[in-house]
């Protein structure tokens, strides 16, 4: 069977063939380097926060701005395959309605607020409410809804020219029984009754009053960072005792000569041992200035358990909130900057976030040095404890900027920086554990994470290790090198039994796409798990899959179902206002960016599919799986208006990269 197709393609059924030319790989690589918060070049958010944009104070001490020209350079050469300068505007109405009023409460401005008041002016202008379809109304037929009985009163309801639809559903209101956008809800019509003779009248929020009450406790996000606390860290104000204390013994150490410019494994390594040990991070000796307590960790109990992969811009919360409903035991939040969260960024701080549905939730931090990760650490203990079960540091972001700052997979080859930066961070977090997600080594044929992550096990104290198997410099077109990471395993068990150590968790990464594929990779290297990064992205689903021991031909119809639910958490997380429901639409469509890209296992003619097996042109078993697997990014679009109504005609998506031969939409 298998030599009827060229190495490298998806074994697609003749009958669903529509021609022969495979499909371009898209660009992964392009696709983790373009990111949002960490690019310098590159800066775009809806969110309005530019605080974060900025150059990151601190990262690239020794960097002159024509080196750091050079670097955007060479940056941009590298990043051919990706779209330069997406922007995504917020979306925002012409009149717009005083937020506390929206709510139903009164503004304390009054006539001095700046946002109209007037209710009734607002609804006129307000765009048509949106129709969120319920799952009972999803086709697999173009329009892909049936309208069903309730189209009738939406008409009777348009003769009165009202913006208001009463057939549509507010998800947030019917989860949590009420909705704080109130009036300016696109979903209004199912929380306003009307108070008098029609809609245009007085109208009224409805609020169940005892659904909002449970909600309160079971689906409020957790981990708000209040603005002070942000104000504080800007200002250098914000209290750190634990890394004040440590890195000044840092740096009183006579065998550390200055901590801040440590650079080379020889330097860094320097005479660390004294400092080092994998008890350090559990119970540390006081020093005179502050006392410290014996500090017991969390043991993370996580072998068996499924781990979705940090994800930068994609890893969002709502599509994290989509993995666990499909099996996904433990979640990490998207990679944040020590030196951001210092700068009290609100971009950064809102990666802490975490939904009550994240039952073991980390935040992951890049950083080149203690001084700043060591802090970070500190005030996300202080802040989120609670609500953090581990802080991740990484180890393996390959992206130039970053790695150039002596951060991410530059780490790999200063051991001696890291096990200080480790053992502070370890102080700084108390209770909460402190993971590593590396890669093999930075240079192909030079791995050295053989040597390192023994070291890590046996002297620093981490919860955790998560290994993904390729060097920075390999590309994702070549497989992970799952016997490198076998050999790791074996490695670090070798030393923990020489020191009498109990075994800590350890995660492989790389390429794991089915549920066969997924215990293969366990088995064959003795891992206590495989954290799951693109083939979550390309089909959430795999966490059932791997749970329940099966492949799963997903139809096309259960797939679109997904996508409602991700349009439902999106407008949970982002509001279900204008703005709101189009930055769901963007992160919709990021999504989507990754999951045309699942081909159907009931096409293929044998499994397991590969996660970079190209597919010839095909068509699905129905029309809605022919959409889904559309590679144009006008298609993603259309099939967001499904759920979120059709698009402005100012909003455009542009795809992260260029996998495909299509223009964007726009
Ligand atoms: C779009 C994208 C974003 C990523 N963002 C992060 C990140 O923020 N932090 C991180 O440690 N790794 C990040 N990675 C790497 C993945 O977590 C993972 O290690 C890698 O993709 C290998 O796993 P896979 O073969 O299952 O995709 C990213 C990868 C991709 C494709």
């Amino acid at each position: 069977m298998s030599t009827a197709f060229p190495p490298g393609t998806a074994p697609v059924k003749a009958q669903y063939v529509v021609s022969l030319q495979n499909q371009t790989l898209p660009d992964d690589d392009a696709a983790e380097g373009n990111t949002n918060h960490v690019s310098l070049i590159r800066v775009t958010e809806e969110d309005g926060d530019d605080d974060s944009k900025a150059p990151t104070q601190g990262e690239k001490p020794r960097m002159s701005g024509a080196q750091r020209k050079k670097l955007a350079r060479d940056e941009k050469k590298k990043r051919r395959g990706q779209n330069k300068g997406r922007r995504f505007q917020k979306m925002r109405e012409e009149l717009d309605l005083c937020w506390k009023v929206a709510a139903g409460e009164t503004c304390e401005f009054g006539s001095e607020c700046r946002f109209t008041h007037n209710v009734g002016e607002y609804l006129s202008a307000k765009p048509r409410d949106v129709k969120f379809p319920a799952v009972s109304e999803l086709s697999t037929e173009p329009p892909f809804v049936i309208p069903g009985d309730a189209g009738a009163v939406a008409n009777q309801v348009a003769e009165t020219q009202s913006s208001l639809d009463p057939t549509t559903m507010c998800t947030v209101h019917s989860e949590t029984g009420k909705c704080r956008h109130g009036f300016k809800c696109r979903f209004l019509g199912a929380h306003v009754e009307a108070v008098g003779n029609g809609f245009s009248d007085e109208l009224s929020l409805i609020v169940d009053g005892e659904k909002a009450a449970h909600a309160a406790v079971s689906a409020t996000e957790l981990n708000f960072v209040d603005p002070d606390v942000r104000k504080q860290l800007r200002t250098r104000k914000y209290p750190r005792p634990v890394s004040d204390a440590y890195l000044k013994e840092i740096q009183q150490s006579p065998d550390t000569k200055d901590e801040e410019i440590l650079e080379t494994p020889e330097e860094a390594g320097a005479g660390f041992e004294a400092l080092t040990s994998r008890d350090i991070g559990m119970s540390q000796t006081d020093t005179p200035d502050t006392p410290m307590r014996f500090v017991e960790k969390k043991r993370l109990h996580w072998s068996g358990k499924t781990y979705l992969a940090p994800l930068t811009t994609v890893g969002n919360l709502p599509f994290r909130r989509l993995c666990i409903s499909l099996g996904a035991d433990i979640t990490c939040g998207e990679m944040g900057l020590a030196t951001s969260f210092l700068a009290g960024s609100k971009e950064e701080w809102s990666l802490v976030r975490r939904h009550p549905s994240e039952g073991i939730f980390g935040v992951q931090l890049a950083g080149n040095k203690p001084s700043t990760l060591v802090p970070a650490a500190e005030a996300i203990a202080r802040e989120c404890g609670q609500n953090v079960d581990f802080v991740d540091l990484n180890c393996g972001c390959p992206i130039d900027l970053v790695f150039k700052s002596g951060s991410g997979s530059a780490l790999l080859d200063a051991p001696g920086k890291l096990g200080k930066i480790l053992t502070g961070m370890n102080r700084a977090l108390g209770e909460v554990p402190v993971t590593i997600k590396l890669r093999a080594g930075v240079k192909d044929g030079r791995n050295t994470a053989h040597k390192l992550m023994p070291r890590i096990a046996s002297e620093w104290g981490v919860g955790c290790m998560t290994l993904h198997g390729r060097t920075r410099q390999q590309r994702y077109q070549k497989l992970a090198d799952w016997d490198y990471i076998k050999e790791c395993v074996a490695a670090v068990r070798a030393k923990e039994a020489d020191s009498n150590l109990p075994p800590i968790p350890i995660f492989g990464g790389g390429d794991a796409f089915s549920s066969q594929d997924y215990w293969e990779k366990v088995e064959y290297s003795g891992v206590d798990g495989v954290m799951v990064a693109r083939g979550a992205l390309i089909k959430p689903w795999i966490f059932t899959e791997i749970k329940e021991r099966r492949e799963w031909d997903i139809s096309s119809k259960e797939r679109l179902e997904l996508i409602r639910r991700f349009a439902e958490y999106g407008l949970s997380h982002f509001g279900t206002d204008t703005a709101g429901l189009n930055t769901t639409r963007r992160y919709l469509c990021e999504a989507l960016s990754f999951q045309y890209r699942y081909v159907p296992i009931g096409l293929l003619e044998y499994l397991p599919s590969k996660i970079n097996d190209r597919p010839p042109a095909y068509r699905g078993r129905d029309e809605l799986e022919t959409l889904l697997a559309s590679p144009d990014s006008r298609d993603w679009v259309k099939i967001s208006e499904v759920f979120l109504g059709p698009a402005p005609e100012a909003w455009t998506f542009v795809p992260k990269h260029r996998s495909n031969a299509y223009e964007s939409q726009g």
